[in-house]
């Protein structure tokens, strides 16, 4: 499946000179190679299943009241304490020992509040977007995997693992520490965050300096920095461009329409170009048609055998 979707042109907002065009070859990552063109003809579907255009947070449905009241909570609650604090605690890794595998497994109880456009359990999301970008990029065994692990940090909606409520596991990520950018979807809840009200971090780079890197930034507590901590302190042999796609998928605001980028470093700006292609994969293999669970499994096993330890400390 090929998932042919025009990105807006970050450089645009990153790097006035240098247009993204799709069309010259990337060499990143030491010798991975973003190819210059989609590789087969899959078309991006134009709907989700609901009858509306994807990411639609302003669609009258029943479903956005939810996803409203879901980003309310999660505008007013993450605070850079709460995030500073919620980082300390998850370092921890004293929550669970288990395999990727077992962990896949797990989020089959687990349904998403703040996704527009998906309300099947999250097994399903994994396999349909790790299978998405298998058919499009064969020979990147990584990308399948990350693919696949990329949101399995909701299990921290799961009791054993908190639970934390939804607001402080899925949705849109953005940096705390620095103003609150408007491209982020409801905006308008974030005058109810206390740290709106801390002078220093009114301004567009608050605490931070321009080029500091993102890995030094502050980002909104979820289930995209928890997987990355997992499987990096497990010491995962994934290339560096999917620790980032694990980290910053939800970072709508930058992949999306370019906002904070002035943040980034050299790297960052690298890896996101295998951000750009991943999302594609994950936003638009949103479907209803389920993957066989078993016919799958012994194919991404043998992915997890040769880029993970056999049991992870969660
Ligand atoms: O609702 C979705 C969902 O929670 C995804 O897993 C996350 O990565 C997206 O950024 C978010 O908008
Ligand atoms: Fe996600
Ligand atoms: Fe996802």
């Amino acid at each position: 499946m090929t998932v042919i979707v025009s990105q807006p042109t970050l450089e645009s907002r990153v790097d006035d000179h240098k247009q993204r065009d799709g069309c010259e070859e990337l060499v990143l990552d030491g010798g991975f190679v973003v190819p210059a063109t989609n590789p087969s003809g899959f078309e991006a579907p134009q709907n989700n299943f609901y009858g509306n255009s994807f990411r639609d947070y302003y669609a009258q449905t029943e479903r956005q009241k939810t996803v409203e009241e879901f980003y309310r909570q999660q505008h007013i609650n993450q605070t850079y304490d709460f995030v500073k604090n919620m980082r300390e605690e998850y370092a921890k890794l004293d929550k669970a020992v288990m395999s990727i595998w077992e962990c896949c497994e797990l989020l089959n109880k687990v349904v998403d509040e703040s996704d527009p456009d998906l309300d099947e359990p999250q097994i399903q999301h994994l396999l349909q977007s790790a299978e998405a970008i298998r058919k499009d990029y064969p020979d990147e065994d990584w990308l399948h995997l990350t693919a696949l692990i990329h949101d399995l940090g909701k299990v921290l909606l799961l009791p054993e693992f908190g639970p934390l409520p939804q607001w402080a596991v899925v949705g849109d990520t953005f940096p705390l520490g620095c103003a609150f950018d408007e491209s982020n979807v409801h905006h308008k809840y974030f005058k109810e965050n206390p740290d709106s009200k801390n002078p220093a971090y009114a301004t567009k780079n608050g605490i931070y300096q321009d080029g500091c890197g993102l890995e030094n930034v502050m980002i909104s507590w979820g289930h995209d920095d928890y997987m990355y901590l997992v499987a990096k302190e497990n010491g995962t042999t994934l290339p560096y461009a999917g620790l980032f796609i694990v980290r910053f998928h939800s970072f709508y605001p930058l992949h999306k329409h370019g906002a904070y980028a002035q943040l980034m470093n050299e790297q960052d700006k690298e890896s996101l170009k295998w951000l750009h292609v991943f999302n594609k994969y994950d936003l638009y293999s949103k479907s209803k048609v389920h993957v066989d669970v078993e016919e799958v499994k012994p194919y991404y096993q043998s992915l997890i055998k040769k880029y993970f330890p056999e049991k992870l400390r969660w």
